[in-house]
């Protein structure tokens, strides 16, 4: 039987429209609790160095509020660490992180930082939290990721959700070699209603996370809902007498 792959809601990009105007709507914990009763079966949220978007009260919310398992996302460095171990989410998705970049725009160098990798993934898994490495699809990468301690890679598609040559085939070779070290294996970034088929196919994901394209498209989804309650309401309010 074909095991149901599982999909992580990604909720970041409703702390970007919150924090736009600095105040508390939209809500990301309510949209997470709205994800998962439409079907998602866990919720990932990136806490990044720079607080961009998801804060710090943010987890605690998600983390107490939301039934469905956690994923943060985190770069790796000490002040991360101690915030997983306290928060204890159900898993850590340790990524790459630089200030000046719009989005994770590679894969962690897992080979090249294994020394600094060892030790947070120990103390990670410790508290009882999942360990996932977010890399490129890179035979180099994925042997590292195996030798490190993690439990799960999840294969950056950012390339592949650019179109570029090769990207699918590398995807498949790459999953099969991590489920081959014994690794279970996730995928994201950039998929879309246009790409995420051929990436869903592929038998050894286990999970894919999606978040960009979805908290986008819901706006087109829902917003012929939204105005018409706001016309509703405008035209509840002249047809009633005047106060
Ligand atoms: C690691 C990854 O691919 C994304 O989930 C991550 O959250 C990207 O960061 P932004 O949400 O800030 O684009
Ligand atoms: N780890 C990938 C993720 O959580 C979602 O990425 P995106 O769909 O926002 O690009």
């Amino acid at each position: 039987m074909i095991q149901r792959q599982r999909l992580g809601v990604n909720i970041d990009h409703v702390a970007t429209i919150r924090n736009a105007r600095g105040g508390t709507h939209p809500d990301p914990v309510e949209a997470a609790l709205l994800a998962v009763k439409a079907g998602a079966d866990g919720i990932t949220a990136h806490l990044r160095e720079d607080r961009r978007h998801i804060r710090d009260e943010d987890l605690n919310r998600l983390r107490t509020t939301v039934r469905a398992p956690l994923n943060m996302e985190m770069a790796a460095t000490q002040e991360m660490v101690a915030l997983a171990c306290k928060l204890k989410p159900h898993a850590s998705c340790i990524v790459p992180e630089r200030r000046e970049e719009v989005t994770t725009e590679g894969g962690l160098d897992v080979a090249g930082q294994t020394a600094g990798l060892v030790p947070m993934i120990r103390k990670l898994r410790e508290n009882g939290i999942r360990v996932s490495l977010f890399v490129d699809p890179d035979p180099e990468q994925i042997a590292a990721s195996a030798a490190v301690g993690a439990v799960v890679v999840e294969l950056h598609t950012g390339a592949y959700a650019h179109g570029r040559d090769g990207e699918l085939a590398r995807l498949k070779v790459a999953a099969s070699q991590a489920a081959g070290l014994g690794l279970e294996v996730h995928a994201g970034h950039g998929l879309s209603f246009g790409n995420v088929a051929p990436v869903a196919a592929i038998p050894e994901i286990v999970e894919l996370n999606i978040g960009h394209f979805l908290i986008g498209q819901a706006i087109f989804d829902g917003l012929p809902a939204v105005v018409q309650e706001m016309r509703r309401l405008m035209d509840a309010a002249r047809a009633a007498p005047a106060a």
